[in-house]
């Protein structure tokens, strides 16, 4: 059954502006196809959560489907939003507009957005994959993530990216992704390794010193594209959780590369875990990151397990 109705949730601020033209095409299109929608625009940083809420609480309809155009960061507000309400059962389609749409290439939606269109016009029903979830003890807080939660490197890369001038001119030039790969660099040589503990799935504890990179993952992207975690997938009900330690620059580099190839595990320095419930610690205070949103600087006491997402897209 097609859906008979569109939430849309836009967000003008993605990729740097670049959100705004997508919306205006994806308008012209549904117009043209005569489908009935209408439009929520996010005011500013966090409206997103509120708009899906309201969305989650007084939708009467029995065929009506929410349909995100943003980044990363404003598909996680939507279904944050949407979990706060009774409808957390109400399908979210998805455009992706921001500058990095990991999680648009980690399930197999298109990046191109006309073409991420068509792949949600042309679902029948409900598909239903994992998202994460965590629950950070320290400043008892909890949510959910549709990408990555990290610490050390890559939310280091998140927070410059997030103020980085650059990010705006690539995105201006539709080079959004690239934006990360500048930020890495910049923040390659001031990031700091630090002591991490982890708790598989069993309980059983790991101290691994010198860790550099933490990433609990829900499909093999991160950063704009880069597939260090070619066996996470977002349909087992499970998670990943990667340790790389930082022995120097050059053997990082290269653990990276070999993250990237699918041959680390043969390597001491990189840790990984796979399961339903994970945990981690770390005693020094480092950065945290949630698909790409700054979580702060603390020291991080954090749980994570899986649930289930209803998306509204179709997959080849
Ligand atoms: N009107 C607005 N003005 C400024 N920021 C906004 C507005 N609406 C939402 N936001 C903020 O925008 C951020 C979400 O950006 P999003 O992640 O969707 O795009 P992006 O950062 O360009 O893409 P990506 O995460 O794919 O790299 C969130 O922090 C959200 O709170």
């Amino acid at each position: 059954m097609a859906a008979g109705f569109y939430y849309i949730i836009f967000n003008p601020a993605a990729g740097s502006g670049n959100a705004v033209k997508i919306y205006h095409a994806v308008k012209a299109e549904l117009d043209a196809r005569q489908i009935a929608y209408e439009t929520r625009v996010s005011r500013y940083a966090g409206h997103t959560i509120q708009l899906a809420r309201q969305i989650g609480s007084f939708n009467e309809r029995q065929d009506a489907v929410v349909l995100t155009i943003g980044g990363d960061g404003t598909l996680n507000q939507t279904i944050t939003g949407l979990r706060m309400t009774p409808q957390s059962d109400l399908p979210v389609g998805y455009i992706p507009a921001g500058s990095g749409n990991d999680f648009a290439r980690g399930v197999g939606l298109s990046e191109d957005p006309m073409k991420a269109l068509a792949q949600v016009l042309a679902a029948e029903a409900p598909l239903t994959l994992d998202i994460g979830r965590y629950t950070e003890h320290t400043h008892h807080e909890n949510g959910y993530f549709v990408n990555n939660v990290g610490i050390g490197f890559d939310a280091a890369v998140v927070a410059s990216n997030t103020h980085s001038r650059i990010k705006r001119i690539l995105n201006r030039l539709y080079l959004g992704k690239l934006s990360y790969f500048f930020s890495g660099v910049k923040t390659f040589f001031t990031t700091k390794t630090f002591d991490v503990v982890v708790y598989d799935q069993a309980g059983k504890m790991e101290l691994i010193p010198r860790a550099f990179l933490v990433d609990a993952t829900n499909h093999p992207y991160f950063g704009g594209g880069i597939r260090f975690m070619p066996k996470a997938t977002p349909t087992d009900g499970l998670l990943d959780l990667v340790v790389v330690e930082h022995p120097n620059w050059l053997a990082f580099l290269f653990l990276l590369v070999q993250m990237i190839r699918g041959k680390a595990e043969q390597y001491p320095q990189v840790h990984y875990l796979k399961g339903k419930h994970l945990r981690l610690e770390t005693t020094a205070l480092e950065p945290g990151q949630m698909d790409g949103e700054e979580m702060g600087t603390r020291a991080f006491e954090l749980e994570f397990t899986t649930t289930t997402q209803p998306f509204w897209f179709k997959l080849d």
